[in-house]
């Protein structure tokens, strides 16, 4: 039986008349400093930045990953912690977001205290509790100067249903793991069939439709 409607089987993929890329938005939030502008560059460059400054409003990363065949763009927002850096534009960053990281600094106490506080921000912006969520510890390289254990942070994690990540951004042997925060979700987006094209290359008319269609689900 020929497969209706689905994207036909070829060796050449450039060749199809309409290529879907499902774009999945994922914010990275948290306190000033923790590491967020340093992690996402490590999962959509690579690298660690030399040097960082404190991130104004956002900043945009992405990374394309193939998932069962399946190419998705990643779009990271990475996010100001710094509430001077960040009030203008706090409703943008929870707006059709499809999962979030919470990020603290392992050797920093009050960053991982103040996660309450982001995690209210995020319930406030009447984010779905469908809405993945993980938490990360970053800078665990600096072994010596941790004040946060990991079975208090374990503790956390459960209570609020996420999963924990604990790794280093500057750390080139974690950046496997570093892939595996994004991966993770990303892979729990895809088999949210619900998830909609909200880029449809080739075809912008039908991608509009899909958008607002979109749009009015999440209303
Ligand atoms: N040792 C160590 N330092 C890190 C790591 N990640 C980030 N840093 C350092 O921590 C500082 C802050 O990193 P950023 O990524 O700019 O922090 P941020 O969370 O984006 O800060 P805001 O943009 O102000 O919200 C920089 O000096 C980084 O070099 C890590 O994994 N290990
Ligand atoms: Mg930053």
């Amino acid at each position: 039986m020929a497969a209706g409607g689905g994207r036909p089987p070829g060796p050449d993929s450039s060749l199809e008349p309409y290529v879907q890329t499902r774009i999945f938005k994922i914010i990275v939030i948290g306190d000033s400093n923790v590491g967020k502008t340093c992690l996402t560059f490590r999962f959509c460059g690579g690298t660690f930045p030399d040097k960082t400054e404190a991130t104004i409003g956002v900043d945009f990363r992405e990374k394309t990953v193939e998932i069962e065949g399946e190419r998705i763009k990643v779009q990271v927002w990475d996010t100001a912690g710094q509430e001077r850096f960040r009030k203008s534009m706090v409703e943008h960053y929870y707006r059709n977001v499809h999962a979030v990281v919470f990020v603290y600094d392992v050797t920093k106490m009050t960053s991982f205290t103040n996660l309450k506080m982001w995690i209210e921000e995020c319930n406030g912006h009447a984010v779905s509790p469908l809405v993945p969520k993980v938490l990360v510890g970053n800078k665990c390289d600096l072994k010596d100067l941790i004040q946060v254990p990991s079975s208090m942070a374990l503790k956390f994690a459960d209570a609020h249903n996420m999963l924990l990540f604990e790794t280093s951004a500057k750390d080139p042997k974690e950046s496997q793991n570093v892939e595996s925060i994004f991966m993770c979700l990303a892979c729990r987006l895809k088999a949210q069939k619900s998830l909609l094209y909200r880029d449809v290359e080739k075809r912008p008319g039908r991608a509009q439709k899909l958008e607002q269609s979109r749009d009015a689900h999440a209303r």
